[in-house]
């Protein structure tokens, strides 16, 4: 048992003024903390308003990352009690900040783990030392920062994904903050401006690649999952090149998902279902343009393919409604340098008699009524576009869920605009309500923290032993009919504050399914009673 000055620096088990007069007694604190005794809720509303005074959300999320580091309770609770504000403090978009500002206002390693490519025969140590307080261990969320949001190689930096994602598993699906690491894979950075920075925390080394990083890998994996024989393994904003084959390899082995390719794609295709019923046209009857074919776009792409043939088409049907456009233009069969994804979705070169080198071309040809962006290139969905595609359909779906928001392809405000109120809009990330000819507009915010807390929730209460296509699609449908969408206006999506519930119910629906799979590694009776009784309050 921690006391004194050993209990107050342990932000897990730490109190702060909210020690009791006994409790002071029994642990040895007396005169190790202010006199006045006060509650939780006293604590966040004294520590709100300290935040409140900072003018710039990156100063706030400072703020709160040294409450993180003194008080977990405290911080969750803060959180959870202003989830809409707050979310985008301690998450997207301004988690592209602390990423961006990690070396250089560097203060504490926020109880992350940092692995060292160099020394792989360190890993084990380095888990078990990290693990050895924890009680169990759930969840690692594991990055190597290459491809950090849309904001790319960040190097070691990337470390804050993989705190912020965790932190989202814990407000939004009580996710136990003790039962999870966050992980970055110091594999260096191909980023000049942090190998020339004299701050730069991590390895100063470009990025190794072929063999010695897969033999890394493996090992990290094998270690891993000796070490904690039940745990989930959530891979985030690895490189392009590497996302996907990590995915693969792994998928049969461990239990294991990539949340850019499968939580995005979950989080799209329960965003299409929306779409359909806003519009009155099925999944399968619409014709989507995927404007950045990478790990987000093909993993979108899969998913909502995989919806369409839920919903009775073939595979081949489906595949022929998606148009992929890359940095070269439509993805087409025969072009140099496609990716595997990219490959199974390319069209017949001689399609169009005319080259589709913009994705201006590939919209006029197309006439698609799906426009869905995951290039991180800004304002690249124009009035042109967004006007072609509105002369064509009714209600398209137009949606730039590219982060941060400085990278989106284009502003719902515009949008909305542009299409005279008839797009339907959702962004990855936040954005205000548009007021136009006399209707508010909201805005849904499509990114995978919608989907990822209860599909991972939903995994670690029922131990499963993979995750299946099936417990993927469940978790799509999780979310369908909270909103109602009969009024012009109304979000697609669910409003974050509404995460903890909207979890909840992805929780069940994946749990169902992985006993339906029999998967599932613990017998569970009553669904919804596991899934509340393994989440966690902010309360001491
Ligand atoms: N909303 C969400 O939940 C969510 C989830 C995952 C990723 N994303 C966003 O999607 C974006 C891409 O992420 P990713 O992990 O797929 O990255 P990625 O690097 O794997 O993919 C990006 C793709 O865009 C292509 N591209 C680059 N420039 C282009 C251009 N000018 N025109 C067309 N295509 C171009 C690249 O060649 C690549 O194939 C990021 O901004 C990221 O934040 C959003
Ligand atoms: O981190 C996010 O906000 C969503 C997504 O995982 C991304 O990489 O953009
Ligand atoms: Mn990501």
């Amino acid at each position: 048992m921690l006391t004194g000055k050993d209990l107050l620096n342990n932000p897990l088990l730490n109190k702060g003024t909210a020690f009791s007069a006994q409790e002071r007694a029994d642990y040895k604190l007396n005169g190790l903390l202010p006199t006045a005794i006060q509650t939780l809720d006293e604590q966040v509303a004294a520590t709100y308003a300290q935040l409140e005074t900072y003018t710039t959300r990156y100063e706030q999320n400072k703020f709160l990352m040294s409450v993180y580091n003194t008080n977990r309770v405290l911080y969750y609770a803060i959180v959870g009690s202003h989830i809409k504000e707050l979310l985008p403090v301690i998450y997207t978009p301004t988690i592209a900040d602390a990423v961006r500002g990690f070396s250089d206002d560097f203060v504490r390693p926020n109880d992350a783990v940092f692995l060292d490519v160099n020394h792989p025969e360190t890993i084990a140590d380095v888990l078990k030392e990290a693990s050895k307080d924890m009680p169990q261990v759930d969840m690692l969320v594991i990055t190597d920062g290459e491809g950090v949001l849309g904001i790319g190689d960040w190097g070691i930096q990337g470390v804050m994904i993989s705190v912020g994602k965790l932190a989202v598993y814990t407000v939004a699906a009580g996710i136990h903050p003790d039962h999870v690491l966050p992980i970055v894979i110091d594999n260096g950075t191909d980023r000049q401006e942090l190998l020339d920075n004299p701050n730069y925390v991590g390895n100063r080394q470009n990025r190794k690649t072929g063999q010695e990083y897969w033999d890394y890998i493996d090992q990290f994996v094998e270690t891993a999952k000796g070490l904690f024989p039940d745990v989930l393994f959530h891979w985030e904003d690895f490189g392009r090149a590497n996302a996907s084959v990590i995915l693969e390899k792994y998928k049969n082995e461990i239990t294991t998902f990539n949340d850019d390719i499968q939580g995005t794609g979950v989080m799209m295709a329960a965003s299409m279902n929306a779409v359909a019923n806003a519009s009155n046209k099925p999944v399968t009857e619409q014709t989507y343009v995927v404007f950045g074919g990478g790990t987000a776009g093909i993993g979108v792409s899969d998913q909502i393919r995989n919806e369409m043939m839920r919903q009775g088409m073939t595979e081949a049907e489906a595949m022929k409604r998606f148009f992929i456009v890359d940095r070269y233009g439509l993805v087409i069969e025969g072009q140099e340098n496609l990716t595997e994804g990219q490959t199974r979705y390319a069209r017949p070169a001689d399609e169009f008699s005319t080259p589709m080198a913009t994705l201006t071309d590939v919209v006029k040809a197309v006439k698609p009524s799906v426009l869905i962006g995951t290039s991180g290139q800004a304002n690249t969905f124009t009035q042109e576009i967004v006007e072609i595609m509105s002369a064509n359909t009714e209600r398209p779906a137009i949606m730039p869920i590219s982060n941060p928001t400085e990278l989106q392809e284009g502003k719902a405000d515009d949008i909305i605009k542009w299409s005279k109120g008839n797009a339907l809009v959702v962004t990855g990330s936040p954005s205000d309500p548009v007021e136009f000819e006399g209707t508010t507009y909201y805005i849904g915010q499509a990114n995978n923290s919608l989907l990822y807390p209860g599909l991972g929730a939903g995994i670690v209460v029922s131990k499963a032993s993979t995750v299946t296509d099936a417990m993927l699609s469940a978790a799509a449908h999780g979310i369908a009919d909270i909103q109602d969408l009969s009024e012009k206006g109304a979000s697609l999506l669910p409003p974050v504050e509404t995460a903890p519930q909207a979890s909840k119910y992805v929780a069940m629906a994946v749990v169902k399914a992985a006993i339906d799979d029999k998967v599932n590694r613990v017998d569970i009776a009553d669904v919804e009673a596991a899934v509340d009784a393994s989440i966690w309050k902010a309360e001491y």
